[in-house]
Parts: C-alpha cells; sequence; structure tokens
C-alpha cells in the first residue's frame, strides 16, 4: 500500500546507489512511499567475471531490476571501474606495499560513492543521493552537517563515513540511520521485494568470500622470511609480511607451546628486514600501544576543535570506543593520539575515527603505534 506523505516530495530527484542488497532495496522502497521521484542506480566497480563467465555483479544488478520494477522506478547502471581501480585498488595495493593493513571502504566511500557517484547522479537531476549505510545526519539553522552514528549499533557504519565533508553530506540521506536491520528485511519481505532474504555482503567488496592471501598475491610479489620472537628466537618462516596484521592469530602455523600453551600472535614486523615479529598470549603486552600517530586527516565537522581535545575513537571497524587525547601538530596535518587506557592491536592503515558521543567527528589513517615510546611496527 502507498503512504501518502504530508508534504509533497515529488518534485525532489533521489538517486538511490542500489547494490542489489536488502538495505538498498529498502532505501529506494522507503522514498518511493514518500512520494520522491526515485532512480535507482547500481555501480559496477569490479570485473569478477570468473573461467565461467558467471559475475555477482550481473546477478546483482538483475536482483536490481527486480525490485526497481516491483516498486515502480527506473533504473540504470554505471560503469566505475576505471575510477575505482585508479583511486582505491591503487591506494589498497600500495598500502600493502608498505606493510600496512588498509580500509578500502573509508577511500571507497570517499573517492567513489560519494563523489564520481554523487557527481553522475549530479547529471541526472538529482537533488539528492541515498544510500542504505546506517547513520544518522542532522544539520544546524545555517546547513552545516553532522554525522551521527546509525541507531543499530551493530550495524553503524559511520567508521566508514568519517572522511566525508559537511558539504558533501547535504546532498546526502541515510534513509535507514534511525532504524534497526530487523525492521529492515521485514519491510523488504512485507513489500515482497526479491532481495528480504538475501545474504549481508561480506569482508573487502572485490575480495568477498574469496580467498584472501591468493587474491592478494595474484597482484603483489610475496617475499617469504623469518618470523622470530623479539629476543631473537627463529620460530618459522612467514609467506611474506603483507598476508600478516598486527594481533593477528590464525595462519601462523606455529601451535602454543611450551608449559602454558598459549597461542602465538603477530607483534611486528620489520619491512627493511623482512621480518615478521611474534609472541605469545592474547594479552601480550608488546600488543598494547600507548599511543599512535595519525596523518591524512578529514574531519565531518568544521567546528574548531582546538589543538588538544579529549574524544573516544575507534581504531578499527568493529569495536567499542576508548577515550583519546588528540593533540595536533602545528600545521594540523597530523595527530598524536594518547589513550587513557592502553589499547590492543593497533594496525597502521586503519582509520582512527574520532567521536564525541553520538557524533562522528572524522577521521585519520594511523602511521605507527607506540608503547611509551617504543614503535611497534617498524615500517
Ligand atoms: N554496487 C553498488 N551500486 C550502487 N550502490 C551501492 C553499491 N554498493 C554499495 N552501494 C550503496 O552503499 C550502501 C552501503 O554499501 P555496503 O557495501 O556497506 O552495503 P550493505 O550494507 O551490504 O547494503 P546493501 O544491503 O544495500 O547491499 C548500500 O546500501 C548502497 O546504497
Amino acid at each position: 500500500m502507498m503512504v501518502k506523505s504530508m508534504t509533497d516530495h515529488s518534485n525532489t530527484r533521489v538517486v538511490v546507489g542500489m547494490s542489489g542488497g536488502v538495505d538498498s532495496s529498502v532505501v529506494a522502497l522507503l522514498l518511493k512511499q514518500q512520494g520522491y521521484d526515485v532512480v535507482g542506480v547500481f555501480m559496477k566497480n569490479w570485473d569478477d567475471t570468473d573461467e565461467n563467465g558467471v559475475c555477482t555483479a550481473t546477478e546483482d544488478y538483475k536482483d536490481v531490476a527486480k525490485v526497481a520494477d516491483k516498486i515502480g522506478i527506473p533504473y540504470y547502471s554505471i560503469n566505475f571501474e576505471k575510477e575505482y581501480w585508479d583511486r582505491v585498488f591503487t591506494y589498497f595495493l600500495d598500502e600493502y606495499k608498505k606493510g600496512r593493513t588498509p580500509n578500502p571502504d573509508v577511500i571507497c566511500n570517499k573517492e567513489i560513492k560519494f563523489k564520481a557517484f554523487l557527481d553522475y547522479a549530479m547529471d541526472l537531476g538529482a537533488d539528492y543521493i541515498a544510500t542504505g549505510h546506517y547513520a544518522r545526519l542532522s544539520h544546524d539553522e545555517d546547513g552545516t552537517m553532522h554525522l551521527l552514528r546509525g541507531v543499530d549499533s551493530n550495524k553503524d557504519q559511520t567508521y566508514f563515513l568519517s572522511q566525508l565533508d559537511s558539504a558533501t553530506l547535504q546532498k546526502v540521506m541515510f534513509p535507514l540511520g534511525e532504524m534497526v536491520k530487523p525492521d529492515v528485511r521485514k519491510l523488504a519481505l512485507n513489500a515482497g521485494l526479491a532481495t528480504a532474504k538475501k545474504k549481508d555482503s561480506v569482508g573487502i567488496c572485490f575480495i568477498g568470500e574469496k580467498n584472501f592471501k591468493e587474491f592478494l598475491g595474484h597482484y603483489l610479489p610475496a617475499t617469504p622470511g623469518k618470523m622470530m620472537t623479539f629476543d631473537g628466537e627463529v620460530k618459522g618462516e612467514h609467506a611474506g609480511l603483507m598476508y600478516y596484521t598486527i594481533g593477528q592469530r590464525r595462519g601462523l602455523g606455529i601451535g602454543g607451546d611450551g608449559e602454558d600453551n598459549e597461542p602465538w600472535f603477530v607483534i611486528g614486523k620489520d619491512l627493511k628486514k623482512n621480518i615478521l615479529y611474534v609472541g605469545k598470549g592474547y594479552h601480550n603486552p608488546h600488543l598494547y600501544a600507548t599511543h599512535l600517530d595519525a596523518s591524512d586527516l578529514h574531519f565531518v565537522t568544521n567546528e574548531d576543535l582546538g589543538n588538544d581535545f579529549h574524544v573516544t575513537a575507534k581504531f578499527r571497524y568493529r569495536q567499542k570506543d576508548s577515550g583519546v587525547t588528540v593533540h595536533f601538530n602545528d600545521d594540523h596535518t597530523a595527530v598524536t593520539v594518547t589513550f587513557d587506557d592502553p589499547v590492543r592491536a593497533i594496525t597502521p592503515g586503519q582509520a582512527v575515527v574520532f567521536y564525541r558521543g553520538e557524533e562522528c567527528l572524522g577521521s585519520g589513517m594511523i602511521d605507527a603505534a607506540y608503547n611509551d615510546e617504543r614503535v611497534l611496527q617498524y615500517i
């Protein structure tokens, strides 16, 4: 049943980024029900055609078509493979070459979904774009935007949106920000959308469920080397530093030994010497950092935060916030972030995202983590 809305939105065109998943299907449904002039657009960012000619993008686009037909909206497909390769994938490989663990989704949002896609949508006459991200927006009287966590704390995606700016967000809608995922699925089921039961996407979009090691090995040469403790005891061989992340346990091929039988973890990398450092125990003290350096800063907020401020931060997506003090360097291009309590497994290449209560203030990219003055990764 069409729900008649109080305000007439029929002259407001919203281009919905439709991935063929349930979230963006429901976004299109809700906006159409609210009377907007809705257009669905599917982006093809990656060619994953396999040896049998099967490609997930083709399947996803078929789902977009089914949903768009059901809702009664026009839909298109746009190819951003080149933009994605140049602006996201190249960055992703460069980061691995530097021994870091990048977060391509943060860059994809900044460069593709909320830049290339936004520009394309504007050319289609859009007033706004909408996506199925779980995040909320609010604005001041002068139009300044604030990015807020999604109500569903399990799904909140502000971490990935933390490098967008206020001017961009003025052209964006996140219709699912006030909703929880189970209710989104229910809406899709009740409306008979083909994607209602489609499972959520996992991991990095272009890798999907493929074997990560195999995928990366296809693009970057791996140089095996020594796996050893900080005391110099050689424990085995690593397959190439890029395959390992600080704090990782799986895939080391060395079981717990000695009386304690505690498992081994990656505790450091030396890129110059091609050494992977390992240490015993989940709570190995070498894994705990007291502060970090970050650069490539982007703030959503236009507010002057001062040179030092106390906020909370996340150092990876699925993590609770920690209390931190942020200190800008002299020209405001980098920060030192000091933790209220030591934090485990800080990973260079990931984003450090700053929050004040519900508001996501912005983020930077982690360059190095320290345990007092000792650097935890030698790159
Ligand atoms: N290939 C695509 N084409 C168009 N829009 C996309 C595409 N991939 C993602 N998006 C947009 O970005 C949003 C967040 O992407 P993400 O990959 O996190 O999807 P998701 O949370 O699994 O959502 P969905 O269920 O819609 O796939 C999507 O809801 C959709 O609006």
